[in-house]
């Protein structure tokens, strides 16, 4: 199954260094990562350095991948599209990316599929320009997985998402990853949601990896006073997940 190390990766835009020196020894099959840090930290900068949108020094090493160009596939923040196209349209316009143009029923229903599983099948043949901020975070993570990516790099996937679909997304991804062996990095600022769905925790600062372990190791009281200059404890809820509550800022 497919494995993921970076060594000593960085990144520039002109001669602007944003990105240096970012060692990941492996990420293994079915593991669902998060990348925290500040605003500007380079989180998303890392993703495209990843999926080779930008290049940079280091070395990007995915090893037993299949999918040759498809392997890896990046969910950027913005998902903004005036493409004429309807949500179906643009689902099987992504699955077809870079393949033949001859569609199969197995396709169709593996569409099919994941419009019932993001609760969207109501939005199948209405047009991308006709959609809320929401509706179009969750057809871009859509197009994401039809794509099934070995790598799936989500940035900030639900920043547009009320309460629940939150919890339905993330589930759903870390689920997909641990059937499936997908390799899941997610950008978050929701701390909560790392501590919930992620196994292991990246912190990004300042152009640097910080720290990077289990996400109950990393993320902890002293990490969010040095790096995000708040004061807060980590709790339980009632259902016995942990929780960070934020006192005030430093
Ligand atoms: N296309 C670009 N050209 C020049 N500088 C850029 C470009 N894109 C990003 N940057 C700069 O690179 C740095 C890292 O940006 P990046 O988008 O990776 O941060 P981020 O951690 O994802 O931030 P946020 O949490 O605010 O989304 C920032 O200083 C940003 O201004």
């Amino acid at each position: 199954m497919v494995s993921l190390v970076l060594k000593d990766v960085g990144a520039s835009y002109g001669r602007t260094t944003v990105l240096s020196r970012v060692a990941i020894d492996i990420l293994a099959p079915g593991t669902t990562t998060a990348i925290i840090g500040p605003n500007a930290a380079g989180k998303s900068t890392l993703f495209k350095r990843i999926s080779g949108l930008i290049s940079g020094p280091g070395v990007v090493q995915l090893s037993d991948a299949t999918r040759g160009d498809r392997s890896i596939c990046y969910m950027p923040q913005d998902t903004g599209s005036n493409a004429v196209l309807t949500v179906y349209e643009s689902l099987l316009l992504a699955a077809k990316q870079g393949g033949s143009w001859r569609v199969e029923d197995h396709e169709l229903f593996e569409i099919d599929a994941i419009l019932e599983a993001l609760r969207i099948e109501d939005l199948a043949f209405r047009g991308l320009d006709a959609l809320s901020g929401g509706q179009r975070q969750l057809v871009s993570l859509g197009q994401a997985l039809v794509r099934k990516p070995e790598v799936l790099l989500m940035d900030e996937p639900t920043s547009a998402l009320d309460l629940h679909r939150q919890i339905d997304v993330l589930e759903f991804v870390a689920d997909l990853a641990r059937r499936t062996g997908t390799i899941v990095l997610i950008a978050l600022h929701d701390l909560n949601h790392a501590l919930r769905y992620c196994t292991n925790t990246i912190v990004i600062a300042n152009g640097e990896m910080v720290s990077s372990g289990t996400t109950a190791d990393v993320i902890t009281p002293a990490m969010l006073r040095e790096i995000y200059r708040v004061e807060a404890r980590i709790e339980s809820c009632s259902r016995g997940r942990p929780m960070v509550i934020v006192d005030g800022a430093l």
